[in-house]
């Protein structure tokens, strides 16, 4: 029978280098702290918040700096008897309405048993709900929305709520919102009413780079690994991995947290690079099973065209090149093929997904085309192929071609 036995030789506390913890510190953010804590300002002055609007790529600290300057504000208006401060969190993800984010917010306000249903009432009655709950609650308040922009065009809270005080909706209470989004379409599409009110501040938030990362990765190794774990390098090979991919102090940090693992599960005394060139190669072959998941089976046909064209060690390849290959599959699939402008969308969308890259070649008189490759490696793509089609004799196929031609 197996037996599970503690393993503890690598990680001191493996939960700090997870989505969970709450940094107490934030690193290389000096400037935009300043600048977000200007904004935050009129909050411990006594006046009505500022509505602020933060953006930035995925992973770049926008909710962990949110979170910590929130909890400092919070700690710091006790000192002045006549700031009252709430903060109000949701994360928008799932919610995609203002209707939706007006009935959560109610909820979040109204003690258990008193919430009301998601669906049935005109918009302007749950909006009065809300404003009725922010006016009995009092005070100054703090509405953070995360991932924003997942409530899409339907934004009319966006403007609605910081002009509840000027449309005598509310009398006493002050509300700010801050909203968060790694999308930067979705401030261009908002209603520019909505753009004037939750824009009146806007910060930015850059990716970061190679030495930004290694010291957000050494403070948390500190806490998070047991003294001398972690290999020579290391820290520095996975901040220079995620800087050169993303800029994302997630990539970093799930970087190490893997490699980790793959050390521990091996019974290492140390991180090594070799482990986190293994946790990249699995976190990559992750991030394409997810965005294959999200493929139609013609978006997966049409990368497994790419992959079968990288087998045969002819990519970067024009669409019109991947089209055999692709109607080739399509049959073996017992599906019917698109249309060879079709099945460039899909290659476009690919490429959105960071799965394909495309480099612009210029053909005189008929105008540009693209030729396309694979952006990430060929074994990672080809092993997530394998667990979402059915079409296993072409993939083994493709296999024996790529060992054939010293494709890995
Ligand atoms: N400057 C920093 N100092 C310390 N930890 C950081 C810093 N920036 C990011 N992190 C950590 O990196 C991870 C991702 O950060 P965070 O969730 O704040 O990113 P985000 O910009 O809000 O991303 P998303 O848009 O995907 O929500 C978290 O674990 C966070 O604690």
């Amino acid at each position: 029978m197996p037996r599970f036995t503690r393993k503890q030789n690598i990680f001191r506390n493996k939960d700090v280098l997870g989505e969970a913890y709450h940094p107490e510190q934030i690193e290389e953010r000096d400037a935009e702290i300043e600048e977000y804590m200007t904004a935050l300002q009129p909050v411990v002055d006594g006046w009505e918040p500022n509505n602020i609007f933060i953006y930035g790529h995925p992973g770049v600290g926008k909710t962990a700096v949110t979170e910590y300057l929130l909890t400092l504000l919070q700690r710091d208006v006790k000192e002045y008897d006549d700031v009252d401060l709430s903060v109000i969190s949701l994360n928008c993800k799932s919610l995609n309405s203002s209707y939706q984010v007006a009935v959560e917010l109610v909820n979040k306000l109204r003690p258990t048993g008193g919430e009301i249903s998601s669906t049935g009432y005109p918009q302007q009655t749950v909006f009065k709900k809300l404003y009725r709950e922010l006016e009995t609650l009092g005070g100054t308040i703090l509405i953070v929305l995360d991932e924003i922009d997942s409530i899409g065009s339907r934004d009319d809270l966006l403007y609605e709520l910081p002009r509840a005080r000027a449309n005598d909706y509310l009398d006493q209470t002050k509300v700010g919102m801050i909203g968060i989004s790694n999308d930067f379409k979705f401030r261009e599409q908002l209603d520019p009413r909505a753009q004037d009110t939750l824009c009146e501040r806007e910060l930015q938030f850059s990716p970061y780079d190679a030495t930004e990362l290694e010291s957000i990765l050494q403070t948390r190794a500190d806490i998070a690994i047991a003294e001398g774990a972690v290999g020579q390098g290391v820290l520095k090979y996975c901040s220079a991995l995620a800087a050169r991919d993303s800029g994302s102090a997630r990539q970093a940090l799930d970087l190490l947290r893997l490699a980790g693992e793959i050390a521990e599960n091996n019974d290492a005394d140390q991180i090594e690079e070799p482990h986190v060139e293994r946790a990249r190669t699995k976190l990559e072959q992750e991030r394409i099973e997810e965005g294959m998941r999200e493929l139609t089976t013609h978006g997966r046909l049409a990368l497994l065209a790419v992959i079968s064209k990288a087998a045969k060690d002819e990519t970067p390849c024009r669409s019109r090149e991947l089209y055999d290959d692709y109607t080739d599959l399509c049959e073996r699939a017992g599906t019917d093929s698109l249309a060879q402008r079709s099945m460039h969308n899909h290659l476009s969308e690919l490429r959105m997904l960071g799965i394909l890259s495309a480099s612009e070649n210029r053909s005189g008189s008929r105008g540009n085309y693209y030729s396309y490759e694979l952006d990430v490696p060929f074994t990672s793509a080809i092993d997530a192929m394998a667990d979402v089609l059915r079409v296993d004799e072409a993939i083994h196929r493709i296999q024996r071609l790529a060992v054939k031609n010293n494709v890995s």
